[in-house]
């Protein structure tokens, strides 16, 4: 039986890309099954109706990817099995020709990445933000020429769809990346993974001063490189938070643990999101 690894679809987004590129990589692939919406995707894993996904987490232009953080801040159930960095192409893609285009779609995220380039070229078009890139160009494709739209996608999402490139490479930064996790539930999948990151949350109580300096003491005295650090609304309350940890795995499992411990009791609570390996794409 197949193993299921939900994406961001339709087919044709960055997601199914990065997924793809994962896949080349293990020995059994996952059979990739696309999801309309993030939320929808991680709560399918989450209820056990897939088995993993792959899903964004932070744009080295634009930062985090709230929903995924919140959702995986929430779950009594998921945790990270790797990490991949995707580096990030967009193309302005249409039927129409570059002088006509009057409206652009995209997801929120490479709108964002290619602002530059869109108050450069298109100061008066007019912006919509759809659930995915491959929407975006679905949705142009549904349009005769004289529409003047064009989306922002990937190669494949315009080649699919039968759009040709106006622009290529149209991010404002050439070293534009998308930090991706994939997620499963606890205790399923492979666990002999290579150990290269540790992901921690946790809500620390803000009234209390110095809190924060207080957690970060404890991994900076036993060597522990924390290589990120996020902060999120707790929803409960105006100015409570809960922080998002990075950690670098060491082999000195004991100051690791050590650490992880003595932050739990210096919290409302913690969790362990997992120990896992890191993908970059050469
Ligand atoms: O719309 C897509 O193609 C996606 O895969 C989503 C998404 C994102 O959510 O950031 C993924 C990676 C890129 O940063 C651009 C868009």
């Amino acid at each position: 039986m197949s193993i299921k690894m939900g994406v961001l679809g339709p087919k044709g987004t960055h997601s199914e890309a990065a997924a793809s590129y994962l896949n080349e990589r293990l020995d059994t692939p996952y059979e990739l099954v696309t999801v309309p919406d993030l939320f929808e995707c991680l709560q399918e894993v989450d209820e056990g109706r897939l088995d993993t996904a792959l899903v964004p987490v932070e744009n080295s232009l634009e930062g985090a990817i709230n929903i995924t953080l919140d959702t995986l801040a929430r779950s009594e159930t998921l945790e990270v099995a790797r990490e991949l960095i995707w580096p990030v192409h967009n193309q302005l893609m249409a039927k129409c020709g570059a002088e006509t285009i009057r409206r652009v779609y995209s997801h929120p995220q490479p709108i964002s990445q290619c602002r530059a380039y869109l108050q450069q070229h298109y100061p008066q078009a007019e912006i919509v933000k759809v659930s995915s890139t491959a929407r975006a160009a679905e949705l142009v494709a549904a349009e005769s020429a004289s529409s003047g739209w064009a989306a922002i996608c990937t190669a494949r999402a315009g080649e699919l769809n039968g759009l040709h490139t106006v622009a290529a490479e149209i991010q404002d930064n050439m070293a534009n990346c998308t930090r991706f996790f994939q997620v499963r539930r606890r205790g399923t999948g492979n666990p002999v993974l290579p150990k290269e990151k540790v992901l921690i949350i946790c809500q620390i109580d803000g009234q209390k001063a110095g809190a924060l300096y207080d957690v970060l003491k404890e991994f900076a005295e036993r060597g522990i490189n924390m290589t990120r650090i996020e902060s999120r609304p707790a929803r409960t309350e105006l100015g409570a938070y809960i922080f998002f940890f990075d950690l670098e795995y060491t082999p000195d499992e004991q100051a690791l643990q050590e650490s992880i411990e003595a932050v739990a009791k210096k919290s409302i609570w913690l969790k362990n999101l997992g120990t896992f390996p890191v993908y970059t794409v050469e």
